[in-house]
C-alpha cells in the first residue's frame, strides 16, 4: 500500500503468525520497495495493534501515513464510520473523508524535551544543532516535536536546494538525539501552505512522512509562520494537517492506495 505515496508492506498477522527478524524486514522491504513493514495483529480493545519497522529493520512507535493505510483496510473490513489503531506509541482513530480520503486523529504533539527526547534540556523551538561550515553552517537551529517519534524540522527558503541524502543522515545520528531523529525540509510557501522533504530515520528518503507533515504544522504553527492548519506538499502527494485548538489533536487526511496484494 502507499499513503501519499510513502511504500508500506502490509501483514495481516492476525491469524497468521509474523515476527520477522531484521534482516528479513530489510529483505521483504527491499524486495517490495517499502519504507517501512507493518504487521496487523489482534488488539484486545481495539479494533487492530499495528506494529511497524523501518527498511533498516529497526521498530518503532509510530507511522502517520502507515496508520491511514491501516485504518482504510480495517474500515473497508468493518464497515463501521469509525476504528482505533493501538500502536506502541498511542491509541489513534481512523475515519473516511470526503473524496475517497482518510483521516487519522494523530493525538497530541510532545512538546518536552525528555518527550522528543534530547540528550539535554533545550528550547524545543530551535536546538542547538548545525551542519556545515561552523561560521556558516549550511543548516541549523531545526525545531523538535514528538509525535510518538521524534522530528527535527528544518525551516528553509528553497527546500529543493538542499541535497537531503547528504544532509540528512548527519542530523539523523546527532548526538542531541538518542534515538535518532526524522529529519524535514520545510518552506513555508503562505500561512496556510508548506512544502516538505523529509528524511526519514531508518528509512531515508521518502516520498512523504504523514507524522513529519504532523511535525511541520506543529513546530511552524508554533512559531506562526502558519495557521493551525495547512497543505503539506509533499513529494509524493497532498497532507491536509489540522492541529485543532479543541483538543489539542493532529488530524491528518490523505490518500491511500492499495497497490497489490501478494503471498510471501
Ligand atoms: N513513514 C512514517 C514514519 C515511519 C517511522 C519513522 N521513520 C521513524 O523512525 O520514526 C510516517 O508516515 O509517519
Amino acid at each position: 500500500m502507499n499513503g501519499a505515496g510513502n511504500a508500506f508492506a502490509v501483514f495481516d498477522a492476525r491469524s497468521t503468525p509474523f515476527a520477522p527478524t531484521a534482516d528479513q524486514v530489510r529483505q521483504i522491504a527491499a524486495d517490495l520497495q517499502a519504507d517501512q513493514v507493518i504487521a496487523l495483529e489482534r488488539d484486545a480493545t481495539k479494533d487492530v495493534f499495528m506494529r511497524i519497522w523501518n527498511s533498516d529493520g529497526g521498530e518503532v512507535a509510530a507511522c502517520g501515513n502507515g496508520a491511514r493505510a491501516v485504518a482504510h483496510l480495517i474500515l473497508e473490513e468493518t464497515g463501521k464510520p469509525m476504528v482505533t489503531i493501538q500502536t506502541e506509541a498511542d491509541m489513534l482513530k481512523g475515519f473516511k473523508a470526503d473524496g475517497g480520503l482518510v483521516t487519522v486523529d494523530m493525538g497530541s504533539p510532545l512538546m518536552g524535551w525528555e518527550d522528543i527526547p534530547l540528550a539535554e534540556k533545550m528550547d524545543v523551538r530551535g536546538v542547538d544543532v548545525k551542519v556545515g561550515p561552523m561560521d556558516n553552517p549550511t543548516l541549523s537551529r531545526p525545531a523538535v516535536v514528538s509525535m510518538g517519534n521524534p522530528h527535527a524540522v528544518f525551516f528553509v527558503k528553497d527546500v529543493d536546494a538542499y541535497d537531503i541524502p547528504a544532509l540528512g543522515p548527519l542530523v539523523e545520528w546527532h548526538p542531541l538525539f538518542p534515538e535518532g531523529t526524522n529529519v524535514g525540509f520545510a518552506q513555508v510557501i503562505d500561512k496556510e501552505t508548506i512544502r516538505l522533504r523529509v528524511w526519514e530515520r531508518g528509512a531515508g528518503l521518502t516520498k512523504a512522512c504523514g507524522t513529519g507533515a504532523c511535525a511541520a504544522l506543529v513546530c511552524a504553527a508554533r512559531a506562526k509562520l502558519t495557521g493551525r492548519k495547512a497543505r503539506l506538499v509533499l513529494d509524493g502527494g497532498t497532507l491536509i494537517i489540522d492541529w485543532r485548538e479543541s483538543d489539542d489533536h493532529v488530524y491528518m487526511t490523505g490518500p491511500v492506495e492499495m497497490e497489490f496484494e501478494t503471498v510471501i
